[in-house]
């Protein structure tokens, strides 16, 4: 699928209106640029990417909120910008950044809305409600206007709106974004129980790489709108497995330059440094730290999962930024 946005440009100045009625300008913006993928059915996917790669735009797609520019999208069967009834009984589209809660209602207003709008039986509404309660302990919350209810408390009560109909595929875009740790934590566990418990397919975008690794087998990256890897966790955190972090605590504190001759020093504070090194020189280097520097302390740690995530972004941003070289050199030539 892809997707490209056309912008409107506006002139500024005086008589910038007169320019954008008389000659309005636009220029296009190719958000998701052929990316291909298939969920199975009960597997819960990450899809990660920098800010702007083309993520909510692919979701939107999926869940028929935007037609696509060129390819064919299929969940279920469905085609999903064709808004079919059935398809849209089967899916949900949950955004941390928007909810749908009606702000000055209790949020039972809304369930009950959800209730005629999906045309949710009585006795289905019943004991979905009574099974996503018992997860989420909303009850106490249901009855207080939205605007009342804290951050964490509104996206427990998202959760319950968006899941009444009993979707069997979930698009969850930064459902734990600006909550606190301990909410994050509830969110998580409560979307692994529930994917696992209904068999429900989940794709997931997440800034937070605790939502990944908690919930996800596999992760889909997408850089600049196109799939820069299609894999396993396991697999991404691979790429970095010939490094290791070596952390060193000093008795007296040192610059990080101080440091540079060991490995590349990723952070220091003046007593803590942190060196990257290849999984080779660990031996060699622990034992030239310790006979030259005054130590503490000294660990070796598998460098984080973030760490080859930000290498993916960087080689997929180089290679856009090649290609687009190769283009405007194609277009001069
Ligand atoms: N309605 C729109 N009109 C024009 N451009 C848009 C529109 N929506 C998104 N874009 C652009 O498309 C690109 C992809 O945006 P998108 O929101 O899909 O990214 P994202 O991966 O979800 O980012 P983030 O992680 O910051 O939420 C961005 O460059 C964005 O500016």
């Amino acid at each position: 699928m892809s997707k490209t946005y056309r912008i409107k440009e506006r002139s500024e100045g005086a008589f910038g209106w007169l320019t954008n009625l008389v000659s309005p300008r636009s220029s296009e913006k190719t958000a998701v640029d052929d990316v291909s993928f298939t969920v199975g059915q009960g597997e819960v996917v990450g899809f990660l990417g920098p800010n702007g790669a083309g993520k909510t735009t692919t979701l939107k797609m999926l869940s028929g909120l935007l037609y696509p520019t060129a390819g064919q999208i299929s969940v279920l069967g469905y085609t999903p910008q064709l808004r079919n009834k059935e398809f849209l009984k089967s899916i949900s589209l949950i955004m941390g950044q928007r909810q749908q809660l009606i702000w000055d209602l209790p949020a039972m207003e809304t369930f009950r809305l959800n209730q005629k709008i999906f045309e949710i039986p009585d006795e289905q509404f019943k004991q979905v409600y009574g099974y996503l309660d018992e997860l989420l302990q909303v009850s106490k919350l249901v009855k207080a206007p939205v605007r009342t209810l804290s951050l964490g408390e509104k996206m427990k009560c998202e959760l319950v709106a968006s899941l009444l109909h009993d979707p069997k595929v979930l698009f969850l875009d930064e459902p734990t974004i600006g909550l606190d740790v301990g909410v994050q934590k509830i969110v998580r566990s409560f979307i692994k129980d529930y994917s696992r418990e209904r068999n429900v397919s989940v794709l997931l975008t997440s800034h937070y790489m605790q939502d990944i690794e908690a919930l996800c087998e596999r992760v889909i990256v997408v850089s600049d709108g196109r799939v820069s890897f299609d894999n396993t966790l396991e697999s991404l955190r691979k790429r970095m497995s010939n490094h290791r972090i070596i952390t060193v605590e000093l008795s007296e504190a040192a610059m990080a330059s101080a440091l540079g001759k060991y490995g590349l020093v990723r952070s220091g504070d003046g007593f803590v440094h942190e060196l990257m090194v290849p999984a080779s020189d660990v031996v060699s280097v622990c034992s030239r730290v310790l006979a030259e520097q005054s130590v503490l302390d000294i660990s070796i740690s598998d460098p984080p999962i973030e760490e080859a995530l930000l290498k993916l972004f960087m080689d997929s941003q180089a290679e856009a930024a090649m290609r687009a070289e190769g283009a405007s050199g194609k277009c001069v030539a």
